[in-house]
């Protein structure tokens, strides 16, 4: 498992192009076979990828988490951004188009992901965080989402967010967990940005154009830089940080967030005048 140190506001000021990249985004993760994960200081988040084509992949302990089996004190969120594929969590089955979502509770022993088809492999985006207590394990399909539509063609940012686990939907312990889709022609996400103290964020970029990139902001309102973002790629966001990007074409994110305060709205909005 890698192992990743986050940076404060403060070493973040010095950092060049590289130390950026290598602090806060994950490259070359979704390797096809492989299960992977890198463990982020910041919030204990755990990120992973499962692409399985003809075998399964058991989701294993790692020997840095120090338990008995992988979600003995930790919950998890899986959506699938590829192919059909199926979960299996201690014997129950769960099919999971493209966009489906699963929450899989603490103390479920024996989690495996399998494709439908090694030709069309599911892609499974994996996000976890430390939890206190077992919720039932639930997946709600895309089409059960009810989309929340913002912005505007003048804004370039004309978009729908569909929530998944949070606190008027899949319950958990401190993971929410949704993704957002931009229509043909709206590259914006997250502007006007935000920050939360509360909670730090991870995006997860998909269905990005592999001749296009997202840059992606970062940084205190009145100091931000950007990484630029290619598909299937990671970007994890202190609670110090906005977390917005502008797209050279549309494309998709997936958003998750641990800390305190699952409501969705608890963000500190910026202006976009005060943007550095
Ligand atoms: O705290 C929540 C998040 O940053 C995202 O959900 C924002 C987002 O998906 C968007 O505006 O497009
Ligand atoms: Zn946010």
């Amino acid at each position: 498992m890698r192992l990743c140190q986050m940076a404060d506001a403060v070493r973040y000021g010095l950092m060049n192009t590289e130390e950026l990249r290598e602090t806060f985004l994950l490259e070359g993760m979704f390797e096809v076979g492989e299960i992977e994960f890198a463990y982020v200081d910041l919030d204990r988040t755990v990120i992973g990828s499962a692409v399985p084509v003809s075998e399964e992949l058991t989701l294993e302990t790692e020997p840095e988490l120090r338990s008995e089996y992988f979600l003995e004190r930790r919950e998890l969120g899986v959506l699938n951004v590829g192919g059909a594929g199926s979960v299996v969590v201690d014997g129950k089955s769960f099919e999971m188009g493209k966009l489906d979502c699963l929450y899989v509770g603490r103390g479920s022993k024996a989690v495996t992901f399998s494709s439908e088809s090694a030709n069309d492999p599911a892609y499974f985006y994996l996000l976890s965080y430390p939890a206190h207590a077992e919720y039932p394990t639930l997946m709600v399909k895309f089409a059960d989402l009810q989309g929340l539509q913002l912005g505007a063609a003048e804004t370039c940012n004309k978009r729908t967010i569909y929530k998944a686990i949070y606190k008027d939907g899949i319950k958990s312990c401190q993971l929410v967990m949704g993704f957002t889709l931009l229509e043909s022609g709206s590259n914006w996400n997250t502007m006007p940005p935000h920050t939360h103290m509360r909670r730090s964020e991870v995006y997860f970029y998909f269905d990005v154009d592999p001749a296009h990139r997202v840059l992606h902001l970062m940084g205190p309102p009145d100091a931000t830089s950007h990484l630029v973002v290619a598909d299937k790629e990671v970007v994890v966001s202190p609670g110090w940080s906005i977390h917005a990007g502008v797209g050279t074409k549309n494309y998709a994110f997936c958003w998750g967030m641990g800390g305190e305060n699952q409501a969705y709205d608890d963000m500190d909005p910026v202006s976009i005048a005060d943007l550095r």
